[in-house]
């Protein structure tokens, strides 16, 4: 058995306060190596002014400062973390990344993944339009992390819209598949949880996916409903509003059970040249 968790957040463009909510909702969860506890997309700071977040990269490059203050709240809680995402500065493009870290519960930071897909996009709500890469420098990596047991697969949020990306990581083993968001109002009511449960039906992996959720600083407004789904295609738990966290026991088992019974794998007859 494995123990999964999504904290949901109304992150504010502040690290310390951030981090203060964070910790307040890991002191709540259990103790276990094998508990793998995501947070959402940009968990130390959201909602700012368009350039903040780079400002941000670049005033803690040099000390990794927000590494060490993730990696001590892994190993504080003794809980495996995937730290949602964090802006990484990058010098080459004077960009940063929009990266998922992923921590042991000794606090050790196992893996990177640099968000691939970025969201320049017009939606219809209050900020109008998109522009992630004006500031972020967009990943080319596919990266997943074994965490004890668990094979976990990265992504971030608008990486959601590229099935393509789950099923290499799919491929390439992993049965946990993490997305931490930040979705609007707007594209989560149309298309969240539908999305969300193909991933899973689709690849059969679990999904964790956690949000944030309310009205930032900025004006912005996300979605929340932080939700854990089965390889089946339930929801297994769902927070739909306000900060908090949802977790539920799996038996991993119940992956090849679900593999064996109806084994998409194997019939997909596009797969076969990544194998
Ligand atoms: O820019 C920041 O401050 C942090 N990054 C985000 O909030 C990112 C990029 S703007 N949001 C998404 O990817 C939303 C995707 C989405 O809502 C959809 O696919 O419908």
């Amino acid at each position: 058995m494995v123990k999964l968790s999504a904290i949901q957040l109304t992150s504010m463009p502040n690290v310390a306060a951030n981090l203060a909510v964070i910790e307040q909702h890991l002191s709540n969860l259990a103790f276990s190596d094998n508990h793998l506890v995501v947070l959402p997309e940009c968990c130390l700071f959201f909602g700012g002014k368009d350039a903040e977040q780079l400002a941000l990269a670049k005033a803690t490059y040099k000390e990794n400062a927000l590494i060490h203050q993730l990696s001590a709240l892994a190993k504080k809680y003794r809980v495996n973390l995937v730290a949602g995402s964090i802006p990484l500065y990058h010098p080459d493009t004077d960009k940063f990344t929009n990266s998922s870290c992923v921590f042991l519960s000794s606090g050790e930071q196992i893996a990177q993944y640099d968000k691939i897909h970025l969201f320049d996009v017009k939606v219809d709500d209050n900020e109008k339009n998109y522009l992630e890469s004006r500031y972020t420098q967009a990943g080319k990596t596919l990266v997943s992390a074994n965490v004890n047991q668990m094979k976990v697969g990265l992504t971030v949020c608008y990486d959601l819209r590229f099935p393509e990306l789950y099923r290499q990581l799919t491929t390439l083993g992993a049965e946990i598949i993490t997305v931490p968001s930040a979705f609007t109002k707007v594209t989560g009511q149309a298309h969240w949880e539908t999305l969300l449960r193909a991933r899973a039906i689709e690849n059969q992996v679990y999904i964790v996916a956690a949000g944030q959720q309310g009205v930032h600083e900025n004006g912005r407004e996300t979605w929340g409903h932080s939700m854990i789904i089965s390889p089946w295609g339930e929801i297994l738990a769902c927070k739909t509003e306000g900060q908090g966290s949802i977790s539920v026991d799996v038996c991993l088992s119940e992956l090849s059970r679900i593999r064996s019974a109806i084994p998409v794998a194997e019939h997909n007859r596009f797969i076969t040249a990544l194998k």
